[in-house]
């Protein structure tokens, strides 16, 4: 591709809550713009992977670089389709730092909703142009005046800003592009300064290594080219590169304003730091500032199913984190489940998205353990503060029927079910959005599973005192339905410190597996015995009660998988 004067070039990205119409507004402008052709089959064309596909959700921001005429000139534009869910708002502030403006998407029926508002604020506050976009003009139910009212009170962005459309339909969707032209700027930056450029996502891929995307904030660089890598001050040889239209589209060369991909021979995805600034060899530039690391709140150990997949999973945790670097690893290990690892994710459905793409995108199999939030414990003997609740922190009304609460809750609180109930309890109408506000100090218990006495390491959580019995009931039932009988009893039991709060007993068995074996059979005999023994080697012995490594599992493992 030639040369491309930075100031036909605007670069951009699509924000919105869940659901409200990027990625259908994004399939009509590849449509518009000749990156795609116009058939009935190209849905959500940005929403490559198989569990965004299956879910109906964008999970990885993508990029599409558009040519746009206006006016007898001719422009390059650079799209980032983001997802819409708050478990994936990483993903919308690091395309952020590649643009330098905006389209905000709101729903012309559902008006503001939670995520519009957290999204507006990371564009605000990266200083980018943001485009108000109405979509869904067509619905009966559609009030573009109200939500044209509701963005003026809301954002401070007079109502003759926005723009109407029908992403679906294509009405007006000429209008977004004249104003992508019109009112974003261009990237700031020239042809003729050092190469200077910011690596915003990778990936890796099977033959080439990791292939980065990134966006020239300087100069240019071609195949062949020695370049650096600031973070681990390596030098590596540009051996392809090019456009991602969307998909890669080699060129010869890239030049200040673009984005687009680049392959250098990264073997290892420790090399290719999201974040990180490359430059040429010979004119070392200053680092760009890279990206605040994304802070897990919800963490859970991931096992491999069998100890011999060990290294396997290892690889693919490791390359899948390259594709998403909001997830944090940590080693781990459980006398239950063997070598493993703690993963920290951003929520519920982050994880659930992950796990997912491990097994379709990496063929692994994993046992996930239950989610748990983080604490800090203090470790003192008296002083401890009642538990909190909720705390309302304001409200504001964005018009006469919907209303923004601030509340601060307790993480542990929210994480699994809170989401879900709220839905249903306002018939699928309320939206949330959530951000972290710090430790506060509650009435938490260290609490214990005993079978027959003897602690079991791994089952011991951390609960709120008033719901320490619930809890302990419920992990007390699910082991009882886990663990066989024995030759004795076996008494289960939830504690905290030397106090029993509940208590469920396994009645004495005698398993005699060779009840069934009349006659002197000896090999059917010896193959059931052998049958027992395999049994046994399943099962991990705490005290003197055998537990089957599928009880920890089970009561590990979140209720609804
Ligand atoms: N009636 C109507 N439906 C639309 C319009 N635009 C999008 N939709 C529908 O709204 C639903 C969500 O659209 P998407 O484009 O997947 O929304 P999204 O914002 O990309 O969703 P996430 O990426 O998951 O946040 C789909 O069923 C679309 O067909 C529109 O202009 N009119």
């Amino acid at each position: 591709m030639s040369k491309f004067p930075v100031d036909k070039i605007r670069n951009f990205c699509i924000i919105a809550h869940i659901d409200h119409g990027k990625s259908t507004l994004a399939d009509r402008l590849l449509e518009m713009t000749g990156a795609i052709a116009k058939t009935e089959k190209n849905r959500q064309v940005l929403d490559k992977l198989q569990v965004e596909r299956e879910r109906g959700i964008t999970v990885k921001a993508q990029t599409a670089s558009l040519f746009y005429s206006h006016d007898g000139q001719e422009y390059l534009l650079n799209l980032i389709d983001t997802p819409g869910h708050v478990d994936f708002s990483y993903e919308v502030s690091r395309s952020l730092s590649a643009c330098q403006g905006v389209l905000l998407i709101v729903d012309a029926n559902q008006g503001i909703q939670a995520q519009t508002v957290a999204n507006f604020y990371l564009a605000f506050e990266a200083q980018l142009t943001i485009i108000p976009v109405i979509n869904k003009i067509d619905l009966k139910n559609a009030d573009p005046e109200q939500v044209e009212s509701q963005i003026e009170k809301t954002f401070d962005i007079p109502r003759e800003e926005c723009v109407r459309i029908s992403a679906k339909l294509g009405t007006n969707v000429e209008t977004v592009l004249r104003a992508v032209v019109e009112r974003i700027p261009p990237p700031a930056g020239s042809v003729g300064d050092p190469f200077k450029a910011l690596v915003f996502d990778s990936n890796f891929d099977h033959y080439r290594g990791v292939v980065a995307n990134i966006a020239v904030f300087g100069g240019q660089v071609k195949k062949g080219d020695k370049i650096v890598s600031a973070y681990l001050c390596k030098t590596y040889e540009v051996n392809e590169l090019g456009l991602l239209r969307p998909e890669e589209h080699p060129t010869q060369k890239l030049f200040a304003g673009q984005v687009g991909y680049i392959v250098a021979g990264m073997k290892d995805v420790k090399e290719a730091q999201i974040g990180d600034t490359l430059y040429h060899h010979e004119q070392p530039v200053e680092a760009l500032p890279g990206f605040t690391p994304a802070k897990p709140m919800v963490f859970a150990g991931m096992y491999p199913v069998d100890q011999s997949e060990y290294p396997a999973l290892r690889s693919a945790i490791e390359r899948l984190t390259l594709n998403d670097s909001s997830v944090t690893v940590q080693r781990d290990s459980s006398l239950a489940l063997g070598a493993g690892w703690r993963l920290g994710f951003l929520g519920l459905l982050h994880m659930e998205v992950f796990n997912q793409r491990l097994e379709q995108e990496y063929n692994a199999s994993v046992v996930v353990t239950a989610p748990t939030v983080p604490f800090k414990a203090v470790l003192s003997s008296a002083k401890l503060i009642k538990g909190r609740r909720a705390v309302q922190k304001n409200m504001v009304y964005i018009d006469d029927q919907r209303v923004m609460m601030k509340y601060l809750f307790p993480l542990n609180e929210i994480v699994v079910d809170f989401y879900d109930v709220l839905k249903s309890m306002s018939s699928g109408y309320a939206s949330f959005d959530y951000e972290n506000a710090g430790y506060q100090a509650a009435d938490l218990r260290k609490m214990d599973i005993l079978l027959n006495g003897q602690p079991v390491e791994e089952l011991t959580t951390i609960v709120h005192r008033d719901r320490a019995y619930s809890s302990g009931k419920a992990m007390c039932e699910r082991l009882k339905e886990s663990i066989p009988r024995q030759m004795f009893e076996i008494a289960i039991q939830a504690a905290i410190g030397s106090k029993v709060i509940a208590r469920e007993t396994i009645k004495a068995y005698r398993k005699n597996v060779l009840a069934k074996c009349y006659g002197g059979d000896i090999t059917r005999k010896m193959k059931l015995l052998k049958k027992q023994a395999e049994g046994k080697k399943k099962m991990r012995r705490i005290g003197n009660v055998d537990v089957p490594k599928d009880a920890f599992i089970s009561v590990l493992k979140r209720k609804d998988k």
